[in-house]
């Protein structure tokens, strides 16, 4: 090979060797360019990522010069995956959160001011706005930044922090636009302002102030923020201990289930300086923020520190009317809404006061105790009624678990009955009768409840009252049978209440949510007469009352005691665990002792007020209210007529316990249920006292003993018992299967004999009238019909004035020296067996002794006595002393074979039979509701 070949290609590979180097190179410094690039785009990427896209690209100097395309790159891929991220928010945020507003905030609560400022809202309390409106909210750094509406929670929901940039002012507009929404937003006073300032002594809140004059805005003076704190303790404390103490532990709760809020709700507005407070100040201003929502009572701070964890909003200013907060997030912006002008704000302020004023002055009646739709509450946990007006506003009655019974007192003449007349129109009213059920008595010698009983140009009644009694001041016996009552029933809830495994009538209502569980309401005016007299009604009474006061209050069973009288209240003095049940005390003008001792403004009460205590009397309790005239003419009237028409159908009227009447025998649910034939019947002498108008009845069974004395020298009384006992014995006899023999040893006896005579002959009986002097053969026949064997048919003796014809059944036969005396006192011991009943009446316990000679007084196994003191029946009521002392038209009922002691009854008024001259009227009920003035 020629050198120059070599050295041709030597150089030919060398020029490759260059040519692949050069290419080499040239890659690395394209790759190494690469890295730069994304270096640069990655460094961009970081900052403007450290920035904010939205910032990078507002101002892009702040990062690198615009024009650099690595940096155009980097935030066109920033931008592009923040759309991507914000999409959603973007599209469905704003217009949801318009939604959610526009669903919770109605009305004032988010609408422009200009829309309703100046007028009186009537917003729901039961549901009020959860949300209210500040301004219009944005998040700059989102794509298009939509705005949309910024709202905090206030009243129950939360309290508000607000802390302040360098313009305080804006703090204040802010809180003034929300106040502004929440007092126009529910009727004027249903939201109570106060005010305070560490640094002014006037002038916070100043479009607010008109309502200063009406006491809705309290400005506290900057010295004094303790006063203004223990207000709100002591509100917090008495709601716990009053309205709370149910079964809803916040006040929302109790308005979202009855429809009505007791107390208004209370804004404090505070008003700081950055600075902490003292520390006993702050200690009780954090206890405030910790226990006031549940009582309605909300905290609004400014530049204060408040470190409670849960329920507190924030609100931060960032200058330029502008504010970011804990609802919105720190991303959004809020521009605080601008105040309506100075001038409107106050003057809807004012209106608002002028408002408040005049409802508090206008003169509110017993129809404003009333609400607009009847029968709408329910009463699974209390009963509550506005009983009065406290300057115009409704001052209300609670009986439930936390105040079970109420007691009542004023002198005569203080307008008691026209309370307990206002009290029941206001619960009827709201509850229908399968919520509450009512028990009236009153021992005053008066009408005063009749009213609630049909009459007779009115058929009207209260279909809530189940038992109205009237006249019963001698009756005291009634009381107890009410009482008697209310234990029985308060005993059958309790043991239906175990079946379903709970205590309280509350909780069975929630177990049992078919069943028919009326609160029960018993008032019994004039109680004291209960405990007139030391004896046993007042020993038996006394029981029951405890019973039922201590133990009702679970089972639903609410007394409301009143009493014009001081002994009635004494009476409970030493018995303390009664008188403490009574926690709702009532005092009419002058009432004594209702209240405690050193609560004396009962003393001070003009005309026609009540002061109404939740507290057991204590003077913190005290409410003033001024009690509507329920007792005029045609009031009452007029609602019952409507509550009559709404009753349900088949309900009953009342049962009337009338104490200056007799019951009517025809009329008596006892009588009426009596049919033939029957194994044992019964003789009906009277009627018991007790709720449900029993007879007092004698079964004349085939034993011995089961005849019956009539003992007394009131024909009429004795008279009508036989009468009685004859006719309910006829109706439980087809004819032919009884016969009677009557015998009219007297005279005097001689009609009302013979007009029971009829009408047993009437109804197809065989029926006998024996004379005085036809009465030794008959007794003589009837002992021999025994001698000869019992007979199918019953053979009831009734006689007349056995002891009129002692002499005569005494006189002895000259020749076999039987008298007819014996006969009888064989009838009386041999006759039951046979079927033959021996019904006498003898005129006094002396001459049923002579009857019976020098025997026991078994014979005689039932009696009812009138007009006989006590220790003379005590023989024939097996031995035990009897305590009774005779009162007119009331009787002593004993059935050995029953009774364990004597029980009083009342005659019954026959009807057809001779007018009885004690009577009043047969038409017992009219002739009450017209006396009431009807
Ligand atoms: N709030 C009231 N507004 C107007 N008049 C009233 C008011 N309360 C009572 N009255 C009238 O006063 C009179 C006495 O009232 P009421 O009968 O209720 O008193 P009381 O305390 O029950 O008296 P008493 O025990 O003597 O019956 C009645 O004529 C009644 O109409």
């Amino acid at each position: 090979m020629k050198r120059s070949d070599r050295r041709s290609r030597i150089e030919t590979a060398f020029e490759h060797l260059r040519r692949s180097i050069s290419a080499a190179l040239g890659a690395a410094e394209n790759a190494h360019q690469e890295v730069l690039n994304t270096c640069a785009e990655q460094e961009y990427a970081l900052r403007i990522a450290q920035l904010g896209a939205a910032e990078a690209e507002r101002e892009p100097e702040k990062i690198a010069d615009p024009a650099d395309p690595h940096f155009q790159a980097a935030l066109a891929r920033a931008l592009a995956e923040r759309d991507e991220i914000f999409q959603d928010w973007t599209e469905q945020g704003p217009p949801s959160l318009e939604k959610l507003v526009a669903a919770n905030s109605p009305g004032s609560a988010a609408d422009p001011f200009e829309t309703w400022l100046g007028e009186f809202g009537g917003g729901d309390v039961a549901h009020p706005p959860e949300l209210w409106r500040i301004g219009t909210a944005h998040v700059p750094d989102s794509p298009l930044s939509p705005s949309f509406p910024a709202v905090v929670p206030a009243l129950d929901f939360a309290h508000l922090r607000i802390t302040t940039d360098e313009v305080p002012e804006t703090a204040e507009t802010l809180v003034q636009n929300l106040l502004l929404r929440i007092v126009s937003h529910f009727e004027p006073g249903q939201v109570r302002i106060h005010s305070w300032d560490v640094a002014r002594l006037t002038g916070t809140l100043p479009d607010l102030h008109p309502l200063s004059s009406a006491g809705l805005l309290t400005a506290h003076d900057p010295t004094r923020l303790g006063d203004m704190l223990d207000v709100l303790s002591d509100h917090i404390k008495r709601i716990h201990s009053g309205a709370l103490l149910g079964e809803h532990t916040t006040l929302r709760a109790l308005a979202a289930a009855n429809g009505r809020r007791g107390e208004p709700w209370r804004i404090a507005v505070l008003f700081g300086n950055g600075q902490p407070l003292r520390e006993e100040q702050q200690q009780q201003l954090q206890r405030i923020a910790r226990n006031g929502l549940p009582c309605g009572i909300q905290l609004i701070t400014v530049d204060l520190p408040l470190t409670v964890n849960s329920s507190v909003e924030s609100i931060t200013l960032i200058g330029e009317n502008r504010a970011r907060t804990s609802m919105t997030g720190p991303e959004a912006v809020v521009a605080l809404d601008e105040p309506p002008t100075r001038g409107k704000a106050s003057k809807a302020c004012a209106a608002i006061a002028a408002e408040f004023e005049s409802r508090r002055a206008r003169v509110r009646n017993f129809d404003d105790l009333l609400p607009d739709e009847l029968w709408q509450c329910h009463s699974r946990s209390e009963l509550q009624a506005p009983v009065g007006f406290d300057e115009g506003e409704e001052v209300w009655m609670r009986l439930g678990d936390a105040s079970p019974h109420t007691l009542i007192g004023g002198p005569s003449g203080s307008g008691k009955t026209n309370f307990l007349y206002g009290m029941l129109g206001a619960m009827a009213a709201r509850y229908s009768p399968d919520e509450l059920e009512l028990y009236l008595l009153d021992f005053k010698e008066g009408v005063s409840f009749a009213q609630f009983t049909p009459g007779k140009r009115d058929p009207s009644w209260l279909p809530h009252a189940n038992l109205v009694g009237v006249n019963v001041n001698t009756d005291r016996e009634f009381g107890l049978a009410l009482l008697r009552f209310l234990a029985d029933e308060m005993r059958r809830r309790a043991d239906e209440a175990k079946k379903h495994e709970v205590t309280k009538l509350e909780e069975l209502r929630a177990e049992d949510p078919e069943g028919r569980w009326p609160r029960i309401v018993a008032v019994i005016d004039e109680f004291q007469y209960l405990f007139a007299d030391r004896d046993p009604v007042t020993a038996q009474a006394t029981k029951l009352l405890e019973d039922v006061a201590r133990r009702g209050r679970s089972q639903g069973i609410h007394l409301v005691l009143a009493s014009q009288d001081v002994s009635g209240i004494e009476a409970f003095w030493g018995k303390p665990a009664i008188f403490e049940q009574f926690i709702l005390r009532i005092a009419l003008p002058k009432a004594r002792r209702v209240l405690t001792e050193h609560n004396q403004a009962a003393m001070d009460l003009p005309r026609w007020h009540a002061v109404v205590n939740h507290e057991s009397g204590v003077k913190h309790g005290n409410e003033i209210a001024r009690i509507p005239d329920a007792t005029a003419r045609d009031t009452f009237h007029q609602l019952q007529q409507r509550l009559w028409q709404r009753r349900a159908a088949g309900s009953h009227p009342p049962r009337l316990f009338d104490g200056s009447n007799l019951p009517k025998l025809s009329a008596l649910e006892d009588f009426r249920k009596l049919t033939a034939p029957v194994s044992t019947p019964r003789a009906l002498l009277g009627q018991v006292i007790d709720v449900e108008g029993t007879a007092a009845a004698v079964r004349l069974s085939r034993s011995p003993g089961r005849n019956i004395a009539v003992i007394g020298s009131v024909r009429e009384d004795t008279t009508s018992a036989l009468g009685a006992a004859a006719l309910s014995l006829s109706r439980q006899h087809e004819p032919g299967k009884i016969k009677f023999t009557i015998g009219a040893l007297l005279d005097e006896v001689d009609d009302d004999a013979r007009a029971v005579a009829e009408e047993l002959r009437g109804r197809g009986h065989e029926v006998d009238v024996v004379s005085l002097d036809e009465i030794s053969a008959t007794l003589d026949g009837i002992a021999h019909e025994i001698d000869a064997g019992a007979s199918p048919v019953r053979h009831c003796v009734v006689l007349y004035a056995v002891d009129a014809a002692q002499t005569t059944l005494e006189r002895k036969d000259p020749v076999t020296r039987a008298c007819a005396l014996d006969s009888l006192r064989k009838v009386l011991k041999q006759g039951p067996e046979s079927r033959v009943h021996v019904i006498g009446w003898w005129r006094s316990v002396q001459r049923v002794k002579n009857t019976l000679g020098m025997g026991p007084v078994d014979d005689i196994g039932a009696w009812v006595a009138f007009d006989v003191h006590g220790q003379e029946l005590s023989a024939f009521a097996a031995g035990q002393p009897v305590n009774w002392s005779p009162r007119s038209r009331r009787g002593l009922f004993f059935d050995r074979s029953v009774h364990s002691r004597p029980e009083v009854v009342l005659p019954f008024d026959l009807g057809g039979a001779p007018p009885v001259p004690a009577q009043r009227s047969t038409e017992s009920d009219v002739n009450v509701r017209e006396e009431a003035g009807d």
